[in-house]
């Protein structure tokens, strides 16, 4: 699916959070990366209509995201930096299910969607467990499992591996690979980048280098040396 910036800008209170941006994204797995502050999240909730545009336009799949707000929406997941806030009801399988609830499925069909979707991401065992009571690593792959199963075209992560350990960091990497579905992930944990098609790189707002994970980390270094 094609997302496209055309001179989207973001201020905040007048203060210029993303400069004019205009690039155009289909590759099937897309990096970000900067130093803190640099624009990446704002550049992210552009594409799912949570920050909306303050000049120019972003489309996703064609749809613009103010004019078509809904629609635009709904072909993108995002999992946040703290992904258990995202978690709205009290047990896993619940939660999951919550998302199917308003689109007019039968019990029978939610209840199968759910275990299907558990089952894909090996974590069927959790599914009556506390959300709140689920490891770092848990808490990833359940709020990733709700987000899919409503089936988004492109899955946002932000910061997936932040606060997890080496081994969960892999079990997460390992996760994205395997998705078939497009996949732009923000991340300070540059391992997790490799073998991805597109790195863009953010600094003080601008897009900064755009290029394969190698040459973009390289000059993500340069920047962070400054
Ligand atoms: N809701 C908001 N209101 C006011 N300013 C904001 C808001 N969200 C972000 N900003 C500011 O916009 C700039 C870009 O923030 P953004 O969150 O996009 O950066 P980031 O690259 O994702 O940072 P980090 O790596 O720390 O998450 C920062 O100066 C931030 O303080």
């Amino acid at each position: 699916m094609d997302i496209v910036f055309t001179a989207a800008t973001v201020s905040y209170a007048g203060r210029v959070a993303l400069h004019p941006l205009s690039l155009t994204l289909s590759e099937r797995r897309i990096g970000v990366v900067g130093l803190n502050g640099s624009g990446k999240t704002t550049m992210a909730r552009l594409i799912n209509g949570l920050v909306k545009p303050s000049g120019g336009a972003v489309t996703v799949d064609g749809l613009d995201t103010v004019k078509d707000e809904e629609a635009a929406r709904g072909k993108t997941g995002f999992i946040f930096q703290n992904p258990q806030h995202q978690m709205i009801l009290p047990i896993l399988a619940e939660d999951i299910a919550f998302g199917l609830k308003n689109r007019g499925l039968d019990k029978a069909e939610i209840a199968a969607r759910t275990a299907a979707i558990l089952e894909r991401f090996g974590i069927s065992h959790l599914a009556r467990r506390r959300v709140h009571e689920l490891s770092g690593g848990e808490t990833q792959l359940g709020a990733i499992a709700s987000v899919l199963v409503t089936g988004p075209k492109l899955l946002i992560l932000d910061e997936p591996t932040n606060q997890l350990d080496l081994r969960n960091r892999a079990l997460i990497a390992r996760t994205i690979a395997g998705l078939p579905e497009q996949v732009l992930v923000i991340s300070h944990d540059l391992p997790l980048l490799d073998g991805f098609d597109r790195v863009l790189v953010f600094h003080e707002g601008r897009l900064a280098a755009d290029a394969p994970p190698a040459q973009a980390i390289r000059a993500y270094r340069e920047i962070a040396a400054c």
